[in-house]
């Protein structure tokens, strides 16, 4: 059995009343990448939220090196070491490089650490956050989350309007983490990116983990990504298609 990482047990979590999230369990263990899977509106940003305290979670359990966390607000359990980079998160913009980090964590050694963790941002140290590219931004914020060291980062999206390229850089970085020994869950629209990086995949269906594989299964056997969660396109498409065929 790995370190324990991050336990999720029969989480519900609801938004405005609605069932968003419902009976979630999975396992994120320290220094592997947990990639969870799911077309858009499955609840994917939802479960995050749920975890991180950002939204209550209804029932369940989240369990952080086997000390029970969910009803912790949010800081203290980003304290006790969960990191969050959320989808949409942006960087201070106005704020170079080195005061991103140190807002995050004035702490001797953020600054240093960050810079060795992301050397592409040694030359921007000075620099104003919102000069830099798309990627460096992503690499900032990533930065600012783990200076803080946390067992366990989540990160929601990172690619969101990045090139495939910068993309696949950044998942370098965030395998490298893992390899470090921090706990990534990776919610990832570029699916095949990710599973090359991952050990263990979720895959979400309205708000319920309806599978769960390795990743080297996924990759080999994409069918069963599709079958899963293109599922409901692809039965449309092909419904239409055999009426037409009918017709
Ligand atoms: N503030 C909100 N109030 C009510 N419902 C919401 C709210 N935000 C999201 N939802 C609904 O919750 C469901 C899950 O949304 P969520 O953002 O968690 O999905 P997701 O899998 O992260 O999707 P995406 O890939 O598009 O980000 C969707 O049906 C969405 O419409």
């Amino acid at each position: 059995m790995t370190d324990p990482g991050l336990t999720v047990t029969g989480l519900t979590v609801k938004r405005g009343g609605l069932t968003i999230c419902d009976d979630v369990s999975l396992d994120v263990p320290t220094g592997e990448v947990t990639v969870l899977l799911g077309a858009n509106g499955a609840g994917k940003s939802t479960l995050l939220d749920g975890v991180a305290g950002v939204l209550p979670g209804s029932s369940g359990e989240v369990r952080l090196a086997s000390t029970r966390i969910d009803r912790w607000p949010r800081h203290r359990r980003a304290r006790a070491g969960l990191g969050y980079v959320e989808q949409g998160r942006t960087v201070f913009s106005r704020l170079t490089v080195a005061q991103n980090i140190l807002v995050a964590d004035p702490g001797g050694n953020s600054l240093r650490e960050a810079l060795e963790m992301f050397p592409q941002l040694r030359e921007k140290v000075a620099t104003r956050a919102g000069l830099l590219s798309g990627g460096e931004q992503q690499m900032l914020l990533i930065a600012r989350a783990m200076v803080r060291r946390p067992r366990i980062l989540m990160i929601d999206e990172l690619s969101l309007g990045l090139a495939p390229r910068i993309v696949s850089d950044l998942m370098t970085v965030v395998a490298d983490l893992a390899r470090a020994g921090t706990g990534v869950l990776l919610v990832e629209q570029f699916a095949s990116l990710a599973l090359k990086i991952g050990t263990t995949a979720h895959l979400i269906e309205r708000g319920r983990i309806t599978r769960t594989e390795s990743c080297s299964q996924l990759l080999q056997d994409p069918s069963i990504l599709e079958n899963a969660y293109l599922g409901n396109a692809s039965a449309t498409a092909n419904s239409e298609k055999s009426a037409d065929e009918a017709g």
